[in-house]
């Protein structure tokens, strides 16, 4: 954002009380740069600039009640652009993240913590490096410290804390979800006369926390395929596949997975590697068999953000290049995967959810996507695709 000499002049927008196009206010608020701070802030309530330094606002975004959220900042060559964006930024209520500006630039994953907020615009103040360098990394290593000129910051942190009328709104939404989920698993439990629903699809893509979801709405138990393993052999997935255990987990799985299919109404997390073997189809065909389809890019976000541990098979090591790394794995895996997966019997693509929704893939919530997941399979029992006697 180098050549961003004054991006508020242009939004003609009231910074503090002032307008915007004689240029930036400083007497508004200052910010250290070395700050990372939550605070709530409503439309065109503050947005200070610091000795004429530049502030670059990027993309709104929806923030998902969940561990991580994407953040976009705005097309590093073009001002015309940055300025826009920073104007829409402006327009709604929200929470503005303050973010070393020499840290991260792109694609930044990190822990939501309090400001779980609608709308999150991201802000950073005006550095050349912030806009022109990709980086990715985790909030929780940003030294937290903001500096005001006056008393507004506490004031704005104070805000942060307590309830916005966002937030009031946002939860109101995730109650019309809940209860759009609730209204659709009393229908859909009926046409699945017990059947289970395993889910199916890569690490990272949901089955554990969107099934808790879709059985609780359903009255249906829950299994995470992972856990029963982990309980009946004594080890944990990554012990196992630390001594070159694969082959041990893989049997284990299907034990657990033959066991499950003998049982109803149940919802299954399956491990990401089930469908590769033809045996545990023939465990999964006792149910209904759902592919939660998420972008490989989101999918190496979650997984690098919650840590790679858990998920062995990634191989993850150096820390610096954890998302690179985990991209490039969940890739190959993809590719080599992507036929098993797509032939479950329904198929709940995030992508086109978010698109349908005209929201950000990250802005979709656990609850929207365990929704989908119960229209796709009303939809497939509806044109009865599915041979009823593999039902249990
Ligand atoms: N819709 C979602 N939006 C954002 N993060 C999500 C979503 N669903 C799951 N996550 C997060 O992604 C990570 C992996 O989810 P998980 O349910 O364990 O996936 P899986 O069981 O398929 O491996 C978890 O940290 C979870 O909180
Ligand atoms: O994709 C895979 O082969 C695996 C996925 C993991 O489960 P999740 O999909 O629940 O992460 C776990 O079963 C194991 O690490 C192997």
């Amino acid at each position: 954002m180098a050549a961003m000499s004054n991006p508020c002049a242009p939004m003609g927008a009231r910074v503090g009380g002032s307008p915007l196009s004689s240029g930036c206010s400083s007497s508004a608020l200052r910010f250290n740069v070395k700050s990372a701070k939550s605070v709530s802030f409503s439309f065109g309530e503050v947005l200070g600039c610091d000795g004429g330094a530049p502030l670059s606002i990027g993309i709104k975004t929806r923030v998902v009640p969940w561990r991580t959220l994407k953040l976009q900042s705005p097309a590093p060559s073009s001002d015309q652009h940055s300025s826009s964006t920073a104007l829409r930024c402006l327009g709604t209520l929200g929470t503005l993240l303050l973010m070393p500006v020499d840290a991260h630039a792109r694609g930044v994953t990190m822990p939501l913590g309090r400001w779980s907020l609608p709308f999150l615009p991201c802000i950073s103040m005006g550095s050349p490096a912030f806009e022109h360098r990709a980086g990715r990394g985790n909030f929780a290593h940003w030294a937290p410290e903001c500096v005001s000129s006056q008393n507004t910051l506490k004031a704005l942190v104070d805000e942060a804390t307590g309830t916005s009328t966002d937030e009031k709104q946002y939860s109101l939404e995730l109650q019309e979800d809940e209860e759009l989920l609730k209204k659709k698993a009393a229908l859909v439990v009926q046409q699945l006369a017990g059947s289970c629903i395993f889910l199916v699809g890569m690490m990272g893509s949901g089955k554990t926390t969107v099934g808790k979801h879709v059985s609780e709405a359903l009255g249906y138990y829950f299994f995470d395929s992972d856990k029963l393993v982990e309980e009946s052999r004594g080890k944990t997935v990554a012990e196992m596949f630390r001594y070159g255990r694969e082959e041990e987990f893989r049997n284990a799985e299907s034990e657990v997975l033959e066991q499950l299919s003998s049982m109803v109404r149940l919802v299954v997390a399956t491990g990401g590697g089930a469908v590769v073997r033809p045996e545990n189809w023939s465990y999964l065909r006792h149910g209904i068999t759902v592919w939660l389809d998420v972008p490989v890019d989101s999918l190496a976000e979650r997984v690098v953000a919650v840590g790679c541990h858990s998920r062995p098979l990634l191989g993850v090591q150096a820390h610096d290049s954890a998302y690179k790394q985990a991209l490039e794995r969940l890739t190959h895996i993809l590719q080599e995967r992507a036929d098993f997966y797509a032939s479950a019997d329904a198929v709940v693509s995030v992508e086109e959810l978010a698109r349908k929704r005209g929201q950000d893939i990250n802005s979709i919530t656990p609850t929207m996507i365990a929704v989908q997941v119960l229209e796709e399979i009303s939809k497939m029992l509806e044109r009865g695709d599915r041979d009823p006697s593999l039902q249990y």
